[in-house]
């Protein structure tokens, strides 16, 4: 087993860092209003390394600091990482890793049971798309992928096989709940945002009457319009710090 201690310095920085930036995104899923107890994850790639950052299992959103994210190689298993040796990490941390290890674009992986997307994940079924902001982040329909037991590689594999054929950044794990990806853990924890507020919409219109799906090439020009123009150069979010 690996000791955090005994890596490079600038890999212990990178660690250290990553642990910061997960363990404030998770205060983000309550936040939005994504999860109830802790039924939800957020991961992120040490950039540079093959190791990654997830938060400890079953522990309260309120007590997610930086020392207590676990530090977990690419094959799921807890380096020696100065956390206590019990602190078991996510029990969706097999999940987390197989997508790493098959999508080496991929920076960041969360999991929500986000009310609506999980409604629809409960049906199986695509959530159509029909809305200009599903054409922006999701560049299509939010796919289904199949049903899953939690524990081994089946639900990594359910998530990089769906999205394989598919430009969205999430998809509804059947009969279990939403999945996103992004280069790093806060385009992940967007997209589990957006995931939800339009399954929440698209929902909403349904009770209106039957919406009509954009023509495709209208989504694709949304999609490369949002994904390579809109907002700021650099694509932050935050104007704090900015010259
Ligand atoms: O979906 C499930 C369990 O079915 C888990 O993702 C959820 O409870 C969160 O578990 P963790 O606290 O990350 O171990």
């Amino acid at each position: 087993m690996r000791v955090l201690t005994d890596l490079a310095p600038d890999v212990q920085a990178a660690v250290a860092a990553t642990r910061q930036v997960v363990a404030d995104l998770h205060a983000e899923l309550p936040r939005n209003g994504l999860v109830v107890w802790t039924a939800g994850n957020v991961s992120q790639r040490v950039a540079g390394t093959d190791l990654f950052v997830i938060k400890p299992s079953g522990v309260s959103y309120d007590e997610l600091t930086a020392d207590v994210m676990v530090v977990c190689e690419l094959d799921g298993s807890k380096i020696e990482d100065g956390t206590p040796a019990r602190l078991q990490p996510s029990s969706d941390t097999a999940a987390h890793a197989y997508v790493y290890r098959h999508r080496p674009d991929v920076g960041g992986v969360v999991h929500t049971h986000s009310p609506y997307a999980t409604a629809w994940a409960a049906l199986g079924e695509p959530v159509p798309c029909v809305l200009t902001m599903m054409a922006d982040e999701f560049g299509g329909p939010i796919p289904v992928g199949p049903f899953a037991i939690i524990g081994d590689d089946s639900i990594g594999r359910g998530i990089v096989e769906t999205l394989s054929e598919s430009r969205s950044p999430a998809v509804l794990m059947r009969q279990h709940g939403p999945f996103t990806i992004g280069k790093d853990a806060r385009a992940a924890v967007k997209a589990a945002v957006m995931c939800e507020e339009v399954a929440r919409t698209v929902h909403l219109a349904r009770q209106l009457g039957t919406p009509a799906p954009l023509p495709q090439h209208h989504i694709d020009h949304l999609y490369a319009r949002y994904q390579n123009v809109y907002g700021q150069p650099g694509g932050d979010a935050h104007l704090k710090g900015r010259s």
